[in-house]
């Protein structure tokens, strides 16, 4: 390890750990080309490029205002619900453009599935809300429900704690239960990519503690895409990170390890060592 290695170590305070994902060659599921987002006349994105390899977790890092949770959500297009939002450039899923006028943003959001920062359970049972997407779907019929539910609660650690009371309200559950069964909903249609935007961070730490060890495992099948303001987090989970700064530029981008440990941008170097943010 050179001395700036050493250095950025001793003073980001912040340990990395190998995932054991990071020397599995990369295949890119979501791309951003030339990404502008723009609210009205302020622009929140600024000429943003990204490759986000499949089955990894990516991490998206910066000071409140850099215009992480706007690039997660041009993703899926969930930026659609604002009017005053324009999206130009590409952003690709599997190489077809989001926004092309053939793609229905219903159909992107379940390959692409959302889960926000705080718990939102529907007020209905535990069932319930892991079914909802499969019987959007009308796939209802079509499916084993138990067992999809079943599957689903597994896939995001709560079965253990819910299958004998599957038909109470999920409302009724601890924070960092609801978060688990929204990650439980999110999983249930079966998506590509689940999008995250701070999940833990309305959190106790035992139960973040809990979703940070799901979303490793959730990487198994899944490709993750976090916004966390926890750079500790970012280090600890995921396998790149991308660190935007103020203006929606993004300021680099590689593997969490090397950006870390060594970045090449003293404004990343900055932020990361806390002196700004
Ligand atoms: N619905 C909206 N209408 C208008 N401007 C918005 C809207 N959402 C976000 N913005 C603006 O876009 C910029 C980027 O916001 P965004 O929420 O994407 O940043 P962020 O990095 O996720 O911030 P934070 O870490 O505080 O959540 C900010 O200047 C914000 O005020």
């Amino acid at each position: 390890m050179s001395t700036q290695q050493e250095d950025s170590l001793i003073t980001t305070d912040v340990s990395i750990t190998d995932t054991g994902r990071t020397d599995q060659p990369d295949t890119t599921v979501v791309e951003a080309q030339n990404l502008d987002v723009f609210y009205g006349s302020d622009q929140a994105i600024d000429n943003v490029s990204m490759e986000i390899p499949e089955h990894k977790v990516t991490a998206m890092i910066g000071p409140s205002g850099c215009g992480k949770s706007t690039f997660l959500r041009c993703i899926n297009r969930m930026n659609d619900q604002i009017d005053v939002c324009r999206v130009e450039g590409d952003i690709t899923f599997h190489g077809k453009n989001v926004y092309d006028n053939d793609v229905d943003p219903v159909a992107l959001r379940r390959k692409i599935g959302m889960v926000f920062q705080k718990p939102n359970p529907f007020p209905k049972s535990i069932y319930d809300n892991v079914a909802y997407g499969l019987r959007v779907q009308g796939r209802e019929k079509e499916v084993d429900l138990d067992a999809e539910v079943e599957r689903a609660l597994r896939g995001a650690a709560l079965w253990d704690e819910v299958n004998d009371k599957l038909d109470s309200s999920g409302l009724d559950l601890s924070g960092g239960q609801q978060q688990r069964l929204c990650i439980a909903r999110a999983i249930a249609p079966d998506p590509e990519v689940i999008l995250m935007d701070e999940p833990t961070s309305a959190l106790d730490p035992i139960a973040a503690a809990k979703i940070e060890d799901l979303i490793d495992d959730l990487a198994d099948e899944y490709t993750v895409i976090i916004v966390t303001h926890n750079m500790q987090q970012a280090a600890r989970i995921s396998d790149k990170t991308a660190v935007f700064l103020t203006g929606g530029e993004l300021v680099e981008f590689g593997e969490t390890q090397r950006i870390f440990e060594d970045p090449e941008h003293k404004q990343v170097e900055d932020y990361i060592t806390g002196k700004f943010g």
